[in-house]
């Protein structure tokens, strides 16, 4: 950590959101609009149930899906998740960040303050935060349903005070006026590349 080095991305966009909000749909936006060989999409959940799998024996491939087997451990996975965060809170975001050698960065899945620390030590005024917006009306659309332990707890609303968000990309299903929010977010982006 500390000061930049050669291998440093320009831009790292740290994007946070509540579930259904679009996170994972806006970062293979920005990533289809810049192209793969200049933006990789991060995830730090990927390494979280990873090691969670290995550790309970369960089937990693199986927690990637937005699927039912998720679902019945996401409660124990938060908490195991916020124990080895406790331990070491760059635990989920060295890992995520191994061999990522694009210039720009977007990390998809930003919960905590913690996490948003850690990437600000580490890569300084590349570090852009984003969040993506969208009401509970579209988010019930897309399938959410408040779940009590989740939706009240940290890993949903760890970011809702504490961080004064760069851009608010709002979410709520008309692609042209999405299309030019990211216009000018990527704008920003490119003027760093
Ligand atoms: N602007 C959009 N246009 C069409 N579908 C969208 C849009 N935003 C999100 N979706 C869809 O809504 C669902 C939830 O989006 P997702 O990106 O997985 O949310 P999150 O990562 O915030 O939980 C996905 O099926 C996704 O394809
Ligand atoms: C334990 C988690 O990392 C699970 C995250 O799983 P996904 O990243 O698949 O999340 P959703 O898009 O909300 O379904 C949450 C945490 O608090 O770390």
């Amino acid at each position: 950590m500390g000061g930049a080095g050669m291998g440093d991305p320009r831009a790292v966009l740290l994007l946070s959101g509540k579930r259904k909000s679009g996170k994972d749909f806006v970062a293979a936006e920005i990533q289809k609009r810049l192209g793969s060989d200049v933006c990789t999409v991060l995830r730090l959940s990927g390494p979280l149930k990873e090691r969670y799998a290995q550790e309970h024996g369960l089937d990693f491939q199986r927690l990637l899906d937005a699927s039912a087997y998720k679902e019945q451990y996401r409660q124990d996975m938060i908490r195991w998740g916020e124990e080895k965060r406790r331990a070491d809170p760059g635990f989920f975001c060295r890992t995520a960040v191994q061999g990522a050698a694009q210039p720009v960065w977007v990390v998809s899945d930003t919960r905590r303050l913690s996490d948003v620390e850690w990437f600000r030590d580490a890569y300084g005024d590349a570090v852009l935060t984003v969040r993506v917006t969208a009401t509970e009306e579209t988010r019930r659309r897309r399938s959410w349903v408040f779940v009590a332990g989740v939706d009240d707890a940290e890993s949903e609303c760890g970011l809702d005070q504490g961080v004064t968000f760069d851009w608010v990309i709002t979410n709520d299903g008309d692609g042209a006026a999405l299309g030019a929010q990211l216009e000018a977010l990527l704008q920003d982006v490119r003027s760093r590349l």
